[in-house]
């Protein structure tokens, strides 16, 4: 559905001299300096798949998603989406996706939802029959019908990313194109915007292209994530490889069924202990978890047990923070414990 092949963007940046004389030295001799926006990012997406955008601020994201929905001209490279090159093909392309910037609204601000929605109608041509099964079925889903007749501006956050997702959907793409979709919404609203957005992925296989800082929700919705940092690619996999190529240790919590006085365990360090609870840090590669439960289940009675796995949140951070990490971890031969998918 997506093709991305060595895709670059740089953008020159224009140094403006201040003040009267400055202009006028402008107009002669302007200087610039480059910015590297996205360099040489290659990835494919199929139809029906979820995938999640993922970068530190200035990574590139919005960018790549620019290009993708042809907003803005590659400097190199190739992106073709359903089949069509986006910058080259933009009313075909624009037919074809929707596309939701949470930090813009599409929608006219001083229409009423619903005539923002007609407008849609007629400009992408959409037939009554098409139009009045989705507004249906999008209000059913969220509740459009609470503000159908309130003029955008008056919209609160939530009501208007509802009134957006809805709208972005309305021609029946086959993409969607995501941009921060939940940025400064309550849990309640995320939850019913992420819903929706499974069932639509679910029901009409739409691909869905999600760029957004809150990982609960790419945990949530995308088994797949594409990870790029200083405008270049630096993962692209599932979100559970990701996870096991970048976590070393774990964390096994025990509730014993008495308070035993030595809860030692080989290759596991005890690294909490109130009473009967007891919590081990410990390293797959080192003991595997069934190895670990094994040993203690031999040798004491428990009520419950628990293996946590590490934070997706603190793993991403470390990539952000140090990409060494997670180049060193790629290009370490893979042990069968570690098994990429
Ligand atoms: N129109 C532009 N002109 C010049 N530089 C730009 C332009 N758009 C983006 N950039 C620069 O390109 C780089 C990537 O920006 P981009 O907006 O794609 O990042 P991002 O990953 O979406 O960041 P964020 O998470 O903060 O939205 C940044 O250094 C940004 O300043």
């Amino acid at each position: 559905m997506i093709e991305v092949d060595n895709l670059s963007k740089i953008f020159k940046v224009y140094h403006h001299r201040k003040g009267f004389f400055g202009s006028f030295v402008n107009l002669f001799s302007r200087k610039h300096r480059i910015v590297q926006a996205v360099d040489g990012i290659s990835f494919t997406v199929k139809r029906g798949e979820i995938v999640g955008y993922l970068g530190p601020n200035g990574a590139g994201k919005s960018t790549t998603i620019k290009m993708l929905t042809g907003i803005l001209v590659p400097t190199s490279g190739s992106v073709t989406v359903n089949g069509y090159i986006p910058h080259r093909q933009r009313k075909e392309n624009a037919k074809h996706i929707g596309v939701v910037f949470g930090q813009r609204s599409h929608l006219w601000f001083d229409l009423p939802v619903q005539e923002s929605f007609e407008l849609l109608q007629r400009i992408y041509r959409i037939s009554e029959t098409q139009y009045r099964y989705n507004v249906e079925m999008f209000n059913e889903l969220l509740s459009l019908g609470d503000f159908f007749q309130t003029p955008v501006r008056q919209l609160s956050l939530g009501q208007r990313m509802r009134a957006d997702i809805a709208a972005a959907l309305l021609h029946n793409p086959d993409v969607l194109f995501l941009d921060e979709p939940t940025i400064g919404l309550d849990v309640v609203a995320k939850a019913r915007i992420r819903q929706f957005i499974q069932k639509i992925n679910a029901e009409r296989q739409v691909t869905v292209v999600l760029t957004t800082h809150d990982l609960d929700e790419v945990e949530k919705l995308c088994k797949r994530v594409i990870l790029i940092d200083n405008a270049r690619l630096c993962f692209d996999g599932e979100l559970a490889t990701l996870r096991r190529l970048l976590s070393t240790e774990r964390i096994l919590s025990v509730d014993y069924a008495e308070v035993y006085p030595d809860i030692s365990i080989p290759k596991a360090h005890v690294t909490y202990r109130e009473g009967a609870r007891v919590q081990y840090r410990f390293s797959p590669e080192e003991i595997s978890t069934a190895d670990l439960i094994g040993t203690i289940l031999q040798k004491f009675k428990i009520i419950d047990i628990s293996v946590q796995e590490p934070d997706i949140e603190e793993l991403i951070k470390t990539v952000y923070e140090d990409n060494l990490t997670l180049e060193r971890k790629l290009t370490e031969p893979i042990s069968p414990g570690t098994q990429a998918n």
